[in-house]
């Protein structure tokens, strides 16, 4: 696999002296293919932005390990040229006084000295034409002049000058209007047959769940269920898989609660210790009802 985490932990240390702690992720495992897209969901603070920095080896793991393509994260050049994240707000990416030029450069300072200006000029233009940008409207500007779903792709475009394998989009649709939205997500659907590994961090049930092949819904650090996605939005053994699907609108449904569930599938079906294989991929872990033993 060309990411896995395995049993991965992470504490915070907090408090005046560091002397207490809090858990933000316990014991997570997935992983991640080429080409694949995997959408790990959970509401604010389950941890998921967590995973994208330690994924991104701007956190270190307290406990278990990530690896991609068989060796640990290690930040640094060579890494980066294979892992880019993109956050929610393209705005804090940017340096404000910089002009997008000057944002492309800096890719190429790092990582393409050798290569002639004019060649680089080229590999600029198409990359931005990749994500369906406008060279001759967005070089030469200023991230102030450019609307959020520029900037997003503008990002994109800067992830895709480098030979990149795996991008971690950590809520990237949340600040764009619907339209945008849709061409970021019809984007990362053409990155993902182009072989590219995503993984999609989203705090909802939305239309880019659809995009992964693979769903992983966190709750309070930990996973709760975990499978293919159709698997897991067509039959949500958890209860609180449940609770983020009744949260969706869905045109001519009413708005309705939750089914509820009375008896924890996972002991219903001798589930002990960590997740239980309750279909073919499909992994859910204990409810933590009044009546789990
Ligand atoms: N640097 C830090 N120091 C201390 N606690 C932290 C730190 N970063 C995150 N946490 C805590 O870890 C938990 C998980 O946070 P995280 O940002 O990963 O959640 P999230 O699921 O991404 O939420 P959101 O959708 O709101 O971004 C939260 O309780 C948060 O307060």
């Amino acid at each position: 696999m060309m990411l896995k985490l395995d049993d991965v932990t992470k504490e915070f240390r907090i408090g005046a002296f560091g002397g207490k702690s809090v858990t933000a992720v316990r014991n997570v495992s997935f992983d991640l293919g080429p080409g694949e897209v995997v959408s790990l969901i959970g509401e604010s603070g389950s941890g998921k932005s967590t995973i994208g920095r330690m994924i991104l080896g701007l956190n270190p793991v307290s406990g278990g390990s990530i690896t991609f393509e068989g060796r640990p994260v290690r930040a640094g050049k060579e890494y980066y040229r294979h892992v880019q994240g993109i956050f929610q707000d393209p705005f804090s990416s940017f340096n404000p006084v910089f002009k997008a030029d000057r944002v492309f450069g800096l890719i190429k300072d790092t990582y393409y000295r050798t290569v002639p200006g004019e060649e680089w000029a080229r590999r600029v233009g198409d990359s931005l034409r990749d994500v369906r940008l406008d060279p001759g409207q967005v070089l030469g500007k200023y991230p102030h002049q450019l609307s959020g779903g520029q900037l997003q792709r503008l990002l994109i475009a800067r992830a895709l000058l480098l030979d990149i394998k795996l991008l971690v989009a950590d809520e990237i649709t949340s600040m764009l209007d619907a339209s945008t939205r849709i061409d970021v997500l019809n984007l990362l659907a053409d990155l993902k047959a182009r072989g590219l590994g995503v993984l999609y961090i989203t705090h909802d049930l939305s239309l880019g769940n659809y995009l992964a092949e693979r769903t992983v819904v966190l709750r309070r650090g930990s996973v709760v269920e975990l499978g293919p996605t159709e698997r897991v939005f067509g039959d949500p053994l958890h209860p609180y898989t449940r609770e983020l699907l009744a949260a969706v609108p869905r045109l001519h449904q009413e708005w309705a609660d939750a089914t509820p569930v009375d008896a924890c599938l996972y002991h219903a079906r001798g589930g002990t210790g960590g997740l239980m294989e309750a279909g073919p991929g499909h992994f859910v872990a204990c409810a933590g009802l009044g009546t789990c033993p």
